[in-house]
């Protein structure tokens, strides 16, 4: 762990600095201006920094919690309610100029934004699971910015998530995005909760594995914040899961997010145990459903087997089912036999008009230029992937 940036540090922010896929939490502290209802001014902020993220060929899921304080405000509430009726009817009011907000600020930078509202069903049931997935991929793949929230008016007290860190963390996870970000009103973690202990230090980077972590975080002493670092840094375990990073930093930093995009120190950065890569194509090998099946020619397979490299599509000779771009496929050698598995750049379709192509062939075969690759060594498990 360091109080300090080290070099390590440094090129571990370059690294996800150039990674496409991010999730940005912005939390209940941040989006209400005191309790006085949304504060304007700080969304328009983040949805400029997302506007230019999204031109520099960013896909951007934003998960914005808000609808609470912000129905206790048009409502005129002072205190957050006890029952979950009354706190599922603030919900139910808020939500809508959540969305309001964020719709109009993206529609200046011509982004369109669409709303999902999440339950803990959603991500836990197999097929729900699947279907939303699903949605916010296609949503990414059109250029739209998803702005997620738990479904508050339907989660019982029982199925709730309660906080939405958890909910970023599991967006995260549905995406398979590379990195999430968790916008707070500290600058990040610090080694005690800087309300109670003023000199605290800030933590700039830490491994997940680090024991001290839990030993560090604190729970919310805000009037609307739920959880405190506490959610925060489960998230990043969960987050880490299926293989991302997770940025703790100040929603009130002018530019923090354009600073994480230029891969300079700000916050705290909580790196998965395993490392990236290890961590994504274990998700990749446990957590996905089989969707379809690349057969390889001879030289495909002893490419994969001996040297990992990446799977192109002079090396298949087959496509077997129906699946969509980003869907998990079974690579099988010409004796039958699975190799291994990975996420197909391609859907079924695709697939199959350019197998057999080379790399100069691709475009005239798919009528646009494609990735050179059909499944990137990155997403690509081989070996045993214990299911
Ligand atoms: N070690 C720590 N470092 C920083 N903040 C901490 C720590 N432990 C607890 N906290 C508390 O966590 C709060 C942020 O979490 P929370 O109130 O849930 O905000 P949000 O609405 O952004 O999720 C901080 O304001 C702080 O009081
Ligand atoms: N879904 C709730 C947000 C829950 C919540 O406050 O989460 P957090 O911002 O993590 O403290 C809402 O929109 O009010």
């Amino acid at each position: 762990m360091t109080a300090s940036p080290a070099p390590l540090a440094a090129n571990a922010r370059a690294r996800l600095a150039n990674t496409r896929r991010w999730v940005i939490k912005v939390g209940s502290s941040l989006v209400t201006a005191k309790g006085q209802g949304l504060d304007h001014e700080a969304i328009r902020d983040w949805c400029t920094q997302i506007a230019a993220l999204r031109a520099s060929g960013k896909q951007i899921v934003l998960v914005s919690s808000g609808a609470v304080a912000e129905g206790m405000a048009r409502l005129g509430l002072k205190k957050r309610p006890g029952a979950l009726h009354e706190l599922q009817a603030m919900a139910a009011v808020g939500q809508m100029g959540l969305v309001r907000a964020y719709e109009s600020e993206f529609n200046t930078h011509g982004i369109k934004a669409a709303q999902i509202l999440l339950t803990h069903d959603d991500v836990a049931d197999r097929d729900r699971y699947l279907n939303a997935r699903g949605t916010l991929n296609a949503l990414l793949e059109f250029g739209v910015v998803p702005v997620v929230n738990e479904n508050d008016t339907v989660a019982t007290d029982e199925i709730r998530l309660g906080d939405n860190d958890t909910l970023g963390a599991l967006t995260v996870n549905l995406t398979e995005a590379d990195l999430l970000i968790l916008l707070t009103d500290q600058d990040g973690l610090y080694e005690a909760d800087p309300r109670l202990v003023p000199d605290a230090q800030l933590v700039s980077e830490a491994a997940l594995t680090d024991t001290r972590l839990a030993g560090m975080a604190g729970d919310s002493k805000g009037v609307l914040g739920r959880g405190g670092m506490r959610t925060k840094l489960n998230a990043a375990h969960t987050a880490a899961r299926s293989g991302a990073a997770t940025i703790i930093a100040h929603g009130r930093r002018p530019d923090a997010l354009m600073q994480i995009a230029r891969g300079e120190t700000i916050g705290t950065l909580l790196t998965p145990a395993l490392g990236v890569m290890t961590a994504r194509k274990r998700w990749i090998a446990g957590q996905l459903q089989l969707r379809g099946k690349l057969h390889l020619d001879e030289g495909a397979a002893r490419v994969l087997r001996e040297q990992g490299r990446s799977l192109l599509p002079v090396g298949v000779v087959r496509v077997e089912g129906d699946f969509s771009h980003g869907d998990l496929v079974a690579l099988i050698d010409p004796s039958g036999v699975e190799i291994g598995r990975g996420l197909c750049n391609y859907d079924a379709d695709e697939a199959a008009r350019i197998m057999g192509a080379k790399r100069d062939e691709l475009a005239a075969r798919l009528g646009h230029v494609g990735e050179p690759e059909i499944v990137h060594r990155d997403n690509l498990v081989v070996g045993p992937t214990h299911r």
